[in-house]
């Protein structure tokens, strides 16, 4: 039985792929990084630190990576800052509907916790989270399944009771491989995503109803 929804943040709960993205072209650009959008859209869904380090290793960079993810954050928070004033339509609703129908509701996210943090506060919306996730918290990003294993252990389910939202192609691949149900959220803004390995891809939150759910139940993993 479905009993927890897994929410991914950027790009599901807040429509924020284009401000990491304008963002993190800033600091390419100052260290000379060709990356244009369509190599950068491999990179959403993948933590902080993983593509630091693989930019790093590729273009022989000499800051070290926590000197890379401090330059980072303080650009995207400033951005955030400035960009998000409400959650992706829908989600509210959505949230509201899941607590009053008892599933349990986490957030697992690529982004670091304080970023997260500062996010929930601006939208006021921790109240519905029983469980919130960094990347920071597990050895190997998505797409390996370690943030959704680790989030399902949290809330005391198993990885079959659980069905994650996401928009990228890592985060899908993230989630199957953990064993979980997973809808895709296609985000026009998440730039091109292949979001084909979800079980059910849909263009709206107000698709993803209790129906919509336990439809699920009845897909095979
Ligand atoms: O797992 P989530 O919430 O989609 O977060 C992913 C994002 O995390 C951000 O911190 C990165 O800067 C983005 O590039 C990345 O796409």
């Amino acid at each position: 039985m479905l009993r927890a929804i897994i929410f991914d943040m950027d790009g599901v709960i807040i429509d924020s792929e284009p401000i990491h993205y304008s963002a993190n072209k800033r600091i390419f650009e100052e260290l000379g990084i060709p990356i244009n959008r369509s190599s950068y859209s491999n990179y959403i869904g993948v933590s902080n630190q993983e593509m630091w380090q693989d930019l790093k290793n590729e273009y022989n960079l000499q800051q070290s990576v926590e000197e890379l993810l401090e330059k980072q954050n303080l650009e995207n928070l400033e951005l955030l800052k400035e960009g998000v004033k409400e959650p992706i339509e829908g989600v509210i609703e959505l949230l509201q509907t899941l607590k009053e129908n008892n599933y349990k509701i986490a957030l697992a996210s690529s982004s670091p916790m304080r970023l997260i943090k500062e996010v929930l506060c601006m939208l006021d919306i921790e109240k519905y989270f029983e469980v919130v996730v960094s990347s920071e918290y597990v050895a190997r990003g998505k797409p390996k399944p370690d943030i959704f294993i680790y989030t399902a252990g949290l809330l005391k389910v198993k990885p079959e009771e659980c069905v994650v939202i996401e928009d990228s192609k890592n985060g899908v691949k993230a989630a199957k491989a953990a064993g979980m149900k997973c809808i895709g959220f296609k985000n026009p803004n998440s730039l091109n995503q292949d979001l084909s390995k979800a079980d059910l891809v849909v263009e709206n939150m107000k698709e993803i109803t209790l129906e919509l759910i336990e439809k699920l139940e009845k897909v095979e993993a």
